[in-house]
């Protein structure tokens, strides 16, 4: 693939970000659930769907998201080059790390693929930024100090747009969506843990997309 230059890339990722207000993120413990669970948070209106690689059957998972009409899949939990090729060779259509290390930067940017990269500090936001990533995840989100730590990390870095993760619920998301800073927020609350009951999964990611930001 030709690299892209970053900006182009930017705009990728502001794109999937802009897809709905939340991204959920899955952590698939069976592949059984894999088509079920995309199939509902599709129909239910969050079509980017980040699969984090903390499961053996994640990257099988990704394949067979991608078969759903109107999914965006992404990987997430991507910590190393290899993790990252390993991704895309599955169809990862964007990429998502809790961090950010510039040989795991590096790596996406030679790979010309949307990247989001996690970040806490404003030195995390700067490296980011340095490398030319200007749309970011802000990981753990709550644990990292909540809104009032972002909009006071974000108010010098103004080229930064985040996704903030990490202890993102039903109840907090509004608070962080009201944020000039945020393009949207990740979770895992609309599929719990254990067998898919897709009625369920959709009505909660109905709820996700209908939230204002
Ligand atoms: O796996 C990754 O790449 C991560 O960075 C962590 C996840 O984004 C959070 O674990 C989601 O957090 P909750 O919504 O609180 O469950």
């Amino acid at each position: 693939m030709t690299a892209m230059p970053p900006l182009t890339l930017s705009a990728a990722v502001e794109k999937v970000m802009r897809l709905a207000p939340v991204i959920p993120v899955l952590v698939i413990e069976d592949i059984e659930h894999a088509l079920p669970i995309a199939e509902a948070l599709v129909a239910g209106g969050l079509p980017a769907l980040e699969v984090t690689l903390r499961t053996e059957c994640a990257i099988e998972a990704i394949r067979i998201m991608k078969q759903v009409p109107g999914a965006m899949v992404g990987a997430g939990t991507v910590l190393t080059p290899d993790d990252l090729s390993r991704s895309l060779d599955a169809g990862a259509e964007f990429i998502v790390s809790p961090g950010l290390t510039p040989t795991l930067g590096q790596a996406a940017l030679d790979a010309g693929v949307p990247f989001l990269p996690g970040t806490a500090n404003a030195s995390d936001v700067m490296l980011a930024l340095e490398m030319g990533f200007n749309r970011l995840k802000f990981f753990p989100a709550m644990a990292a100090g909540g809104p009032p730590a972002l909009k006071a990390i974000s108010a010098p870095l103004l080229a930064a747009k985040f996704c903030p993760t990490g202890g993102v619920t039903p109840e907090n998301a509004a608070e962080w969506l009201a944020l000039d800073a945020v393009l949207c927020v990740g979770g895992s609350w609309m599929v719990p843990k254990g067998k898919p009951d897709a009625a369920k999964i959709e009505a909660a990611a109905r709820v996700a997309a209908g939230l204002a930001r």
